[in-house]
């Protein structure tokens, strides 16, 4: 029995899917294949948004999991709808990695060490809106593209395939912001100039974990016997993960947020607490609301009780005045 993990096709997903496929080989013990799934947001090209944001991107997975085109496919979990999808299960969350945004800036520079005007790509609204907080004087540009594209907007940055200044294009931008955890995957963390810590940028909802879905049937049961597959994603799950990103995600939901609304949370386990911090800012930066707190139940429904408890505490302080919080 060969196990399908589907993927799409650009770099970061292929990587993240074939390191988790050697996992789930070595303990399986089963052969695991690749198979490539195109999406609309990879054939496409022009604004996530007007394709109904980063949820194309998870549908055509999705329909081929149901179609049993493939078995498993890796998602990333910020890219994940925080709707159920019927017929399927969010089987493991790994262990996650550095949640943190990066700067990448031209010169080595920090957020504090750039120019007044300087102009920052970033494609989210999230990121646009944490950083003109924190320096109103700088230019925060809408960017697209895959991860090389948009460090090829960087003039000097290692590993960029060229010096070329083009506008809209390549070598035109001072800095900009990505997440550590897809530079730390593609191997390109040396592009970094400044990790942000969460007081300056949380960020959103579920960075830097990974979800792995299958057919429910396939899926880990708490009763009943396991088939091999079940026992194989059961081993790579990381319940502190799991944990985390299921406050993070009940604040989204709890919102009703698109994947566009300008929300950053971001969940920790220490000792027998569960921490939750989140915020809702204005994309011009002018106003920002935050609400943290914790809770010692640590299970799947006390995780889900904290954010909604955050969530709320949002709202009343404003959230949904100072942001358009159904953006997708
Ligand atoms: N929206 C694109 C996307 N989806 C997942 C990652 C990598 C980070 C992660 O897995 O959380 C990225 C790139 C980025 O935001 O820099």
């Amino acid at each position: 029995m060969t196990i399908r993990i589907g993927t799409r096709a650009s770099k970061l997903a292929l990587t993240q899917t074939q390191q988790t496929a050697d996992r789930l080989a070595a303990v399986g013990g089963f052969p695991v294949e690749l198979v490539h799934i195109k999406t609309e947001g990879d054939v496409k090209t022009g604004s996530l948004s007007q394709m109904g944001g980063t949820g194309v991107f998870v549908a055509a997975l999705r329909d081929a999991l149901l179609a049993e085109t493939c078995d498993v496919a890796v998602h990333s979990l910020k890219d994940l709808p925080t709707g159920a999808a019927v017929g399927l299960s969010i089987a493991a969350t790994p262990k996650r990695v550095d949640v943190r945004d990066v700067l990448c800036a031209r010169d080595g520079l920090t957020l504090a060490e750039l120019p007044g005007g300087a102009k920052v790509g970033t494609g989210s609204p999230r990121r646009a809106a944490q950083l003109r907080a924190a320096r109103p004087d700088i230019e925060v540009l809408d960017i697209r593209g895959n991860v090389d594209t948009r460090l090829g907007r960087v003039p000097g940055l290692p590993g960029n395939a060229t010096d070329e200044v083009v506008p809209g294009k390549s070598c035109d931008l001072d800095a900009v912001v990505l997440a550590a955890a897809g530079l730390e995957r593609m191997d390109r963390l040396d592009t970094v100039s400044e990790f942000f810590e969460t007081d300056v940028m949380l960020p959103a909802p579920g960075q830097g974990a990974l979800a792995i879905e299958c057919r429910t049937e396939d899926a880990p049961h708490v009763e009943g016997p396991n088939g091999v597959l079940a026992q194989a994603l059961a081993a790579l799950n990381d319940d502190d993960t799991r944990l985390a990103v299921t406050a993070e995600r009940a604040v989204l939901a709890r919102l009703e947020a698109g994947c566009a609304a300008p929300v950053g949370a971001y969940a920790f386990r220490k000792g027998s607490m569960l921490h939750l911090e989140a915020v809702v800012c204005a994309v011009d930066g002018t106003k920002t609301v935050r609400e943290k707190k914790a809770t010692d139940g640590l299970t799947e429904v006390g995780a889900t009780l904290l954010g909604i408890e955050v969530a709320e505490l949002l709202l009343a302080a404003g959230a949904a005045e100072i942001a358009d919080l159904a953006a997708s």
